[in-house]
């Protein structure tokens, strides 16, 4: 059976990426394409599964009508607040979603490395993460810097909530033990590095893993989306996606 692709944010940089993709891939077809202001409601009604990669409260709009449809979706759009991400969870009651903030193969094996380090490290090394993306980009940190904050901090038993340094200026003091450090840069065309230090006395370790292309965004998410066709409902990651858990 062809699989009816709706894609949301279409004309922006991943919707291209996206609309490339759908349009080379075997089994599917790009059934709706829509934007801010375009009648989304019509367009999720044609389709099987959308592709979203817009703002948040774009993608909260387009969830209430997949989750009235009972369509599903796949969610790549970065920014969301701590509300926001409730909602998700109460629609995955209903229908299946996969939501992921980076869809690269190669940033699950970045987590992978993180989780694992962090562990093996322990408290002594200190997590620095870093990322940079182009200069158009509007949420800081990324979604995935701060994903893989989390993994760094799960990994040692604590939170973001708990330990997350978020800006450094002025006469700060010393390092807080513990604590999980973000530093953003913006610029240019840069699609998208991330960077974890584990900084220990007399070496450092540093996972970094770049992007050179949204198409491996977009492979990512067409594999989520052949993914949710089995599934009725339930929230998943790339992890599930990619079988890695
Ligand atoms: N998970 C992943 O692997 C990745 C995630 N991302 C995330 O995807 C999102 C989009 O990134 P990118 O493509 O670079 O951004 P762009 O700004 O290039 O594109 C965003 C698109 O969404 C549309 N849009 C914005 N707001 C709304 C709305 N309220 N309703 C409907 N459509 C809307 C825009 O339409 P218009 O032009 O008309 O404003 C535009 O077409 C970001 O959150 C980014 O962090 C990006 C890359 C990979
Ligand atoms: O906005 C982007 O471009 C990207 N956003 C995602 C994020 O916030 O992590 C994924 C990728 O880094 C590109």
């Amino acid at each position: 059976m062809t699989l009816k692709v709706g894609i949301a944010g279409a004309n922006g940089r991943m919707g291209q990426a996206l609309r490339a993709a759908v349009g080379a891939a075997e089994g599917m077809a790009l059934a709706a394409t829509f934007d801010v202001g375009d009648d989304y409601e019509s367009a999720i009604a044609r389709c099987n599964v959308i592709i979203d990669f817009t703002r948040p409260e774009g993608t909260m709009a387009h969830l209430a009508a997949c989750r009235a449809a009972k369509k599903k979706i796949v969610i790549g759009t970065t920014g969301f607040a701590p509300e926001d991400l409730a909602k998700i969870q109460a629609a995955a009651t209903e229908i299946a979603i996969v939501k992921a903030p980076n869809m690269s193969v190669g940033v699950v094996v970045t987590a992978k490395l993180v989780e694992m380090a962090s562990r093996s490290l322990g408290p002594d090394y200190d997590v620095e993460v870093f990322e940079m993306h182009h200069k158009l980009k509007v949420d800081a940190p990324s979604g995935t810097a701060l994903m893989l904050g989390e993994v760094a901090a799960k990994a040692r038993g604590t939170t973001l909530e708990k330990d997350a340094v978020h800006a450094r200026h002025g006469t700060t003091g010393e390092r807080k033990a513990g604590t999980i450090g973000f530093s953003t840069a913006r610029g240019g065309d840069v699609v998208g590095d991330h960077t974890v230090f584990f900084a220990g006395v007399g070496e450092r370790i540093e996972i970094t893993h770049r992007s050179n292309s949204r198409a491996t965004y977009a492979q990512g998410a067409l594999r989520a989306a052949r993914f949710l066709a089995g599934r009725t409902h339930g929230l998943y990651s790339m992890e599930d996606v990619l079988g890695l858990v």
